[in-house]
């Protein structure tokens, strides 16, 4: 571990024409291989975070680099999204007209691999997340917690550099969600991918190197207001 893989400065993100700040001047920075977990109560802007190092959504000011892509001046921003990084929504935005294993191979579409390469590629993440039986089926006739699989083992098929994970394991039992932070986990130790995931459970984020606390769109630096130090519920 030692470049960063991302670099924010002085990151500014209003809604409501300026009323709502959502992030106040954040700045801060992630290495590579890095698992970092983004901690803070609703509304303190956690998502809205998320989004801006997805380029999901564009920053009223301030910069984001990501590997070598500087977010606010790149033009390339369906590359960068469709080749860096890996999405992991709660809504997991399965197509639900398309098998599993059809889902699975979305993120590959633009990639220049054979169509049978796609499958054994698809069929093989589904299996690492415990699902491969699954494969044919649509994603109504699966549990929240297997569609859940279903969206990791997608996030993962463009091979990318950084996970940004929302809540990942929200709305699951103890054991499913277990499982999925084994495989993030596990994903970050062998194969180096960094892991920025956003959540409320603190168990969840102690799993990760650091801890980074959002409290009104700031980062809290203070320990004295730190949720981690007060184990205060969120
Ligand atoms: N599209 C939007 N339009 C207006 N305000 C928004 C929009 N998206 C977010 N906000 C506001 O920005 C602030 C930060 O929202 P954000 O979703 O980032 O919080 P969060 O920490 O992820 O919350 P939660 O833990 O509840 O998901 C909130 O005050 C929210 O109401």
């Amino acid at each position: 571990m030692g470049e960063n893989i991302v670099e924010v400065k002085n990151l500014v993100k209003t809604y409501e024409n300026g009323q709502v700040k959502a992030l106040n001047d954040i700045s801060f920075n992630i290495k590579k291989g890095e698992f970092v977990s983004i901690i803070g109560p609703s509304g303190s802007g956690k998502s809205t975070l998320l989004h801006m190092l997805g380029a999901l959504d564009i920053p009223d000011s301030g910069s984001i680099r990501v590997g070598d892509i500087n977010l606010e001046k790149s033009k390339k921003l369906n590359e960068f999204r469709a080749e860096q990084i890996g999405f992991i929504f709660q809504l997991h935005n399965l197509i639900p007209n398309l098998s599993v294993v059809e889902n699975v191979e979305i993120p590959m579409f633009t990639q220049k691999i054979s169509s049978k390469d796609q499958r054994t590629k698809a069929l093989s993440l589904l299996k690492d997340v415990g699902i491969e039986d699954k494969a044919k089926m649509k994603p109504n006739q699966l549990s929240g917690g297997e569609r859940q699989r279903v969206a990791i083992a997608r996030s993962l098929a463009n091979d990318p550099s950084i996970v940004l994970a929302d809540e990942p394991t929200g709305s699951l039992d103890s054991k499913t969600s277990n499982k999925i932070l084994e495989k993030l986990t596990l994903l970050n130790k062998q194969k180096n991918v960094t892991i920025i995931l956003v959540t409320h459970d603190m168990n969840v984020a102690k799993l990760a190197d650091r801890v980074i606390e959002v409290l009104d769109g700031k980062i809290l630096e203070n320990s004295e207001d730190s949720l981690l130090d007060n184990k205060i519920s969120i």
